[in-house]
């Protein structure tokens, strides 16, 4: 029974595949299947290509544009996309290929299957986008702890154990740690805020879980949803750190607070790190900002913006 396809006539297509993401063994069955769904397809060549990529699709007014990956190489097209100034114009949609996928999971896609069905038929929506000082970002940006998690967790250890790689790799960290000292003011938001002192980590959210008191960032409320953890004696810290972020309890080092626009200064000379989508940057000095229903994004059945 030959079912009746949508008419893409009209619709530009094309589709960005990074072949070395995740286990880096879907490469082949995404150039089939994007053949049947009727993606052309470019490929990523090295770190960086997919902002390249993203600029030539905008270029070529491409209108529907697929990212197979992980969160860093979906990062990478809304950097490109944002550069040209083409969020507008191109719609993007997600076929989850990286190691974690959270963007992608946060948004109700799975599977590459139910990448491709949803970038045919799933409903478009305009997200929220975060900015740390020029460069956009999707999901969150992440200074301390876990930032050091995502780093600690090798390319092996990612293979063989996924997810549970950073958790690894945050007990690893979590007795070398030495803290972050900074001054954050936040404004524009719920409750002005002002803090300056030794956190464990600073998390900014805009699509992603973040624990009870931050709940889901809702990426399409016009506001960055922030946690900052203090710092507190080591075996407090971890548990606190992982009961929060993996329990859903209340901690008393946390603050959570919901704003659009956030400032971080370090109080020493070393720059800052965050993990931009898991890309790590450094800062001599940050500000965050929201980029209101910026990103045009097809979403599977299931998502909520506020999870
Ligand atoms: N051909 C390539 N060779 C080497 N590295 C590449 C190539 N193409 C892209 N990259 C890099 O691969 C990295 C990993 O991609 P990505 O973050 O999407 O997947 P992941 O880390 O497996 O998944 P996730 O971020 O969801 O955990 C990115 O930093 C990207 O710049």
């Amino acid at each position: 029974m030959g079912e009746a396809r949508p008419d893409r006539s009209a619709e530009r297509r094309r589709l960005v595949l990074n072949p070395v993401s995740g286990g880096a063994d879907h490469a082949e069955t995404v150039r089939r299947l994007a053949a049947i769904h009727q993606f052309p397809v470019v490929e990523t060549e090295r770190g960086g290509h997919g902002v390249e990529l993203a600029k030539a699709a905008a270029a070529d007014s491409v209108d529907l544009l697929a990212v197979c990956g992980g969160d860093g190489t979906l990062h990478e097209v809304v950097e490109g996309l944002a550069a040209v100034d083409a969020l507008d114009a191109v719609t993007v949609c997600v076929i989850p290929a990286g190691t974690e996928n959270i963007v992608a999971g946060d948004l109700g896609i799975e599977t590459l299957g139910e990448g491709f069905e949803v970038a045919d038929s799933g409903e478009t929506r305009r997200l929220d986008l975060g900015v740390a000082n020029d460069e956009p970002f999707v999901m969150s940006a992440i200074a301390g702890l876990p930032a050091d998690v995502s780093e600690a967790a090798t390319a092996d250890l990612k293979e063989r154990f996924g997810s549970v790689a950073f958790l690894i790799g945050g007990l690893r960290e979590g007795f070398s740690f030495d803290g972050l000292e900074v001054t954050i003011d936040a404004s524009g938001g719920s409750a002005e805020t002002a803090w300056t002192g030794e956190a464990i980590a600073v998390l900014v959210g805009n699509l992603r879980r973040l624990g009870k008191n931050g709940g889901r960032a809702d990426a399409e409320d016009g506001l960055l949803a922030v946690e900052i953890i203090e710092r507190m004696p080591p075996g407090e810290a971890v548990r606190e750190a992982i009961e929060q972020r993996f329990l859903d309890r209340d901690t008393p080092h946390v603050r959570a607070l919901r704003t659009t626009r956030l400032a971080v200064d370090p109080l020493g000379a070393e720059p800052i790190r965050f993990s931009l989508d898991g890309e790590l940057r450094e800062f001599e000095t940050v500000e965050f900002g929201v980029l209101p229903d910026a990103l045009r994004l097809r979403v599977g059945p299931e998502y909520r913006p506020e999870g």
